[in-house]
């Protein structure tokens, strides 16, 4: 991570996004004032998982989302903060969540702005109980023009995201940002009650020594990615030729937020647990923007395939195979994947 210069130590994130729509012209007022409300809203969102045991935030809602996942209090609490943050402000046409079976357009007697927020409230709820790192993704799409939204005008694919971020709620809370032009890391000061930059342009190196996988599927995935992850337990012994090491927090957020501060790479590749499904995370609004952070921050993404950002999405809770950071490795994986296909092609 770059260190932030001195003219720039200590502005708050309302600073920073008023010198990008003033000063560098690359948001809208609109824009700005979503990016404000979904930071409040993660703020909130933060006091609430920091009460843990003291609030009524554990254990299950005795709900199941669209997916047919058990959500917990905080999947319903996260959600309905992030709602009523966005409804009203004039700057949303649409919300869609994980925890919502279809988009929310924003009602009638609100005015309506030009965007679509797309977001997983809480993610790493298997977490929460055990008071280990959750956190909030979110991405950014414009609304078609004259579109009252409906789930095709969500249907975008990465590429078009205009902002992507996520929260985590660590042992502090940082928000992550892109509005396509690097990334950059902002930090709640919790006497102050604002996000503080402490991070600019940030950057994943090109190589690592570290993978975060659940290898307790191993023996569900495809032969390429058996590979792979074979070469690389083999250390010095193997093809790799050196050690590397594994990591795997369970939370998205929290695993990707490591390979931004130190490189590595995140895999959860499709499997064939459940052959219905072609991977566990959902590319709206988990893997399109951290695959968007990640490229800005000089990483890449793929399905192990083919680039995530390109996927054209069918469904808005549709699941993909996610392969992303270091770029050297993301590309070694990509391979393996794609010289199996041509072999049995
Ligand atoms: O339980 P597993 O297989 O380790 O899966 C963990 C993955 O599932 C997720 O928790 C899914 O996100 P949600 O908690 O938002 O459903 C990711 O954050 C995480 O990487
Ligand atoms: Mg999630
Ligand atoms: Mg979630």
């Amino acid at each position: 991570m770059s260190s932030v210069p001195a003219s720039s130590a200590g502005i708050s994130l309302s600073r920073f996004l008023i010198e990008a729509q003033r000063d560098q012209g690359h948001i809208d007022a609109q824009l700005r004032l979503l990016i404000e409300v979904v930071a409040r809203a993660c703020k909130r969102i933060s006091i609430a998982v920091g009460r843990g045991a003291l609030g009524d935030v554990l254990g299950t809602a005795g709900t199941e989302n669209v997916q047919g996942e058990t959500q917990k209090k905080l999947d319903v609490i996260s959600n309905e903060i992030l709602l009523e943050a966005n409804e009203w402000g004039g700057h949303l046409a649409g919300l869609a969540s994980e925890e919502m079976d279809h988009p929310h357009p924003i009602p009638n007697r609100y005015p309506k702005g030009e965007y679509l927020l797309v977001f997983d409230p809480l993610d790493g709820s298997s977490n929460i109980d055990v008071n280990i790192s959750v956190g909030t993704i979110f991405s950014v799409l414009r609304c078609p023009p004259g579109a009252n939204p409906d789930e095709a005008d969500f249907l975008q694919p990465g590429t078009r995201q205009v902002a992507a971020g996520y929260a985590v709620y660590g042992s502090s809370t940082v928000l992550v940002l892109t509005l396509g032009q690097g990334v950059y890391q902002f930090t709640l000061d919790r006497e102050q009650g604002s996000f503080v930059l402490t991070g600019t342009r940030l950057t994943i190196p090109e190589d690592t020594g570290e993978f975060a996988i659940n290898m307790s599927n191993l023996r569900h995935w495809e032969a390429p990615m058996r590979r792979y992850i074979e070469e690389l337990l083999a250390g010095t012994t193997g093809p790799r030729g050196r050690d590397f090491n594994m990591r795997w927090v369970a939370s998205m957020v929290a695993d990707v937020h490591r390979i931004l501060t130190r490189g590595g790479i995140f895999i959860y590749p499709r499997d064939m647990k459940d052959p219905t499904k072609p991977g566990k995370l959902r590319l709206m609004y988990e893997a399109n923007p951290m695959a968007f952070i990640v490229e800005q921050a000089g990483g890449a993404a793929t399905t192990g395939r083919q680039r995530i950002l390109d996927v054209v999405p069918e469904t808005l809770h549709q699941r993909v195979p996610v392969f992303l950071g270091s770029k050297n490795e993301v590309e070694r994986a990509t391979e393996l994947h794609r010289m199996a296909d041509a072999a049995g092609a």
